[in-house]
Formats: C-alpha cells, sequence, structure tokens
C-alpha cells in the first residue's frame, strides 16, 4: 500500500487546482481559428505566411489567457465564483495582480496584431480583432456582463467564428470568401457548444448568483437534448461546403468527428442532471471542437500535398 503525507496529498491537490485555473486545454478554441482561417487560404491560393501564421496563433493565445484570466476577476466581483476553488483569485487572494497579469497578456496580444496590422499596411485585421475582444469584454465584464443573461453562446460564435476565422484568412490574403465564411460559421458553432457544455454542472451556483445561463433557461434535459441537433448541422455544413465546393472535398475527412460527437450526446443525455457526473462535459465539446477542426484542416492541406 502507497502512503501519503499530508503535505504531498495537499501539493498534488494544489497542482490539479492550478491546472483547472489554467485549463490548458482550452487554448485549442484560440488556435481552432488561426489554423482552419489560415489553411483555407492556403487551400484558395497555395501560399502560406508562415511568420504572421505564428504571430496570430501566439497572439490570440495571449487573448484568450485574458479573457480567463479577467473572467476570474469579474466573476469574483458577483459571488458566482465562491465554491470554485480553482478560480485564479480564490487561489491566490491577488486580485489587483491577477487582473494585472490578465491585461497584460491582452497587450501583448494585441501588440502581435498590430504588428501584422503595421506589416500589410492595412488595418482590418486588428478591427477584427478588437471586436472580437469587445465581445469578449461585453460577456463578463461591467456593466454589460451579458453572458449573465445566456447570450454568451451568440457573442462566442461571432469572436470565434466570422470573425476570428475571417480575421485570420484575411491576414493571409487580405481579402474576403465565402469558403472562409462557412469555416468560420462551423468553427463558431462547435467553440460555442464548448461554452453552452460548460454550464451544466453550474446550475445552482449560477442560479444563486442571478445567472441566467441558457441551461439554467433551457433546464438540463431539454440542453442536452440540443446537443445531437448542433453537432448534426455541424457536420451537415461539412457537407453542405464540401459539396457546394466552398471547401475542398477532403474537407468531408471533418464527419470522422461525428465519432466525437456522438460520444459528447451521449455523455450529456445520459447523465445531464448529475454535477458530478456532467462537471466535464465541456471537454468532450472540446474533443469535438478539436477533432472536427484538426480534420477539416487535415482536409484543406491534403489537395495541395497529394
Ligand atoms: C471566459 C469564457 C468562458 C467562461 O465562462 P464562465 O464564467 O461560465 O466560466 P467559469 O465557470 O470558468 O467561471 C469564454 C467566453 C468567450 C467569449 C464570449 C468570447 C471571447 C472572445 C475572445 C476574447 C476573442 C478571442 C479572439 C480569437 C482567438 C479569435
Ligand atoms: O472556462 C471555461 O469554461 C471556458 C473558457 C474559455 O476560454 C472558453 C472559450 C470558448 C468557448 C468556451 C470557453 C469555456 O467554456
Amino acid at each position: 500500500m502507497e502512503i501519503t503525507t499530508p503535505s504531498i496529498e495537499v501539493a498534488a491537490k494544489r497542482k490539479k487546482l492550478w491546472l483547472a485555473a489554467l485549463k490548458p486545454p482550452m487554448y485549442s478554441v484560440a488556435i481552432m481559428p488561426m489554423l482552419v482561417g489560415s489553411l483555407v487560404a492556403f487551400a484558395e491560393t497555395q501560399r502560406l505566411q508562415a511568420g504572421i501564421f505564428v504571430t496570430f496563433v501566439v497572439s490570440a493565445i495571449l487573448i484568450l489567457a485574458w479573457e480567463n484570466i479577467s473572467n476570474d476577476v469579474f466573476d469574483s466581483a458577483t459571488g458566482i465564483d465562491v465554491n470554485k476553488h480553482h478560480s485564479l483569485v480564490n487561489l491566490t487572494g491577488k486580485k489587483r495582480l491577477v487582473f494585472a497579469i490578465g491585461n497584460g497578456c491582452l497587450g501583448l496580444g494585441i501588440a502581435g496584431i498590430i504588428a501584422i496590422a503595421l506589416q500589410q499596411q492595412d488595418p482590418t485585421v486588428l478591427v477584427l480583432i478588437l471586436l472580437s475582444c469587445l465581445l469578449g469584454y461585453a460577456y463578463q465584464g461591467p456593466p454589460f456582463r451579458l453572458g449573465y443573461q445566456g447570450l454568451g453562446e451568440i457573442l462566442c460564435f461571432f469572436a470565434f467564428g466570422p470573425l476570428g476565422v475571417g480575421a485570420a484568412y484575411y491576414s493571409q490574403t487580405q481579402s474576403w470568401s465565402v469558403g472562409s465564411q462557412v469555416a468560420g460559421v462551423i468553427i463558431g458553432i462547435t467553440t460555442s457548444l464548448v461554452l453552452f457544455c460548460s454550464h451544466f454542472h453550474q446550475v445552482e451556483d449560477d442560479i444563486a448568483a442571478g445567472k441566467r445561463s441558457p441551461i439554467v433557461r433551457l433546464g438540463t434535459q431539454r440542453g442536452a437534448q440540443l446537443i445531437p441537433w448542433l453537432c448534426g448541422l455541424v457536420l451537415v455544413l461539412i457537407v453542405v461546403a464540401a459539396i457546394g465546393g466552398y471547401l475542398p472535398l477532403w474537407s468531408l475527412l471533418a464527419l470522422l468527428s461525428g465519432i466525437s460527437a456522438i460520444r459528447l450526446s451521449l455523455q450529456a443525455l445520459t447523465y445531464h442532471d448529475q454535477p458530478v457526473k456532467i462537471f466535464n462535459l465541456k471537454f468532450y465539446a472540446i474533443g469535438f471542437h478539436f477533432w472536427s477542426g484538426v480534420l477539416l484542416s487535415l482536409g484543406l492541406v491534403l489537395p495541395s500535398v497529394l
């Protein structure tokens, strides 16, 4: 039998809390719009500006870090995070420092986007990303706090979808295309699905803090029933985009993510009203987001390399 001392247990628990606070898997939602938008440009033009791509990915990660760090600060003011032990504010007890670090991330992220805009002598990308950040602030910051009204998924759709993917495409081509916007809609829906799935285990805390998340509004059962329909919509859009010629036929590879969609739907339908079992639903949704995005990306690259 393994003997563990209390201090080792405490350290392991603390490490777990820090990992939960920093949410490493979540950063795939920042990378995917950049990857897909840039690869739609590559599929259409056979060119990829690697420096711009890397700068954009790093900036997107920094901007998402700001969103998450400042989320803990704003939520500490409403009392919604009292039971959230992995809130950065609860973990450190240093609200001002946490806020300053978050704002530092935002500053660095925007600096990267400004560098792209300056290199291209074109402010379009900067305007699109500033708009995304504005939506991100409106989600959680005063006086808006639109996430508390259940509007987060709509903001999330536009920020990561048409705006995020559109900005990545524009940074490569300095033009627009229907294909990139169709890809934007697909990424927008899968990203909003992650946010939607993050509410199931928080219904009680949300009601107590006056947050009317979509799951508080719909109830967990109807919320769970919506998930297969949203996954199905994504898969239908992939078929329509590929058959309609907006994306390469190889994009149909992304249909394989249907396996993740089935796992996600089954988990939601089975455990929707059991917080202890449903707390990790958002990671199932990240799985669907990840595989649909990666396989779509593969489908965008393969026609040029085969
Ligand atoms: C912070 C977000 C969700 C967390 O919400 P919640 O308060 O329920 O979570 P906790 O339970 O952990 O407290 C995500 C909010 C997303 C937002 C609507 C849109 C963000 C836009 C980004 C700032 C823009 C990113 C640009 C880019 C990568 C294209
Ligand atoms: O902590 C979370 O639950 C989320 C964090 C986050 O950055 C994000 C971004 C886009 C969609 C959903 C989410 C979260 O759910």
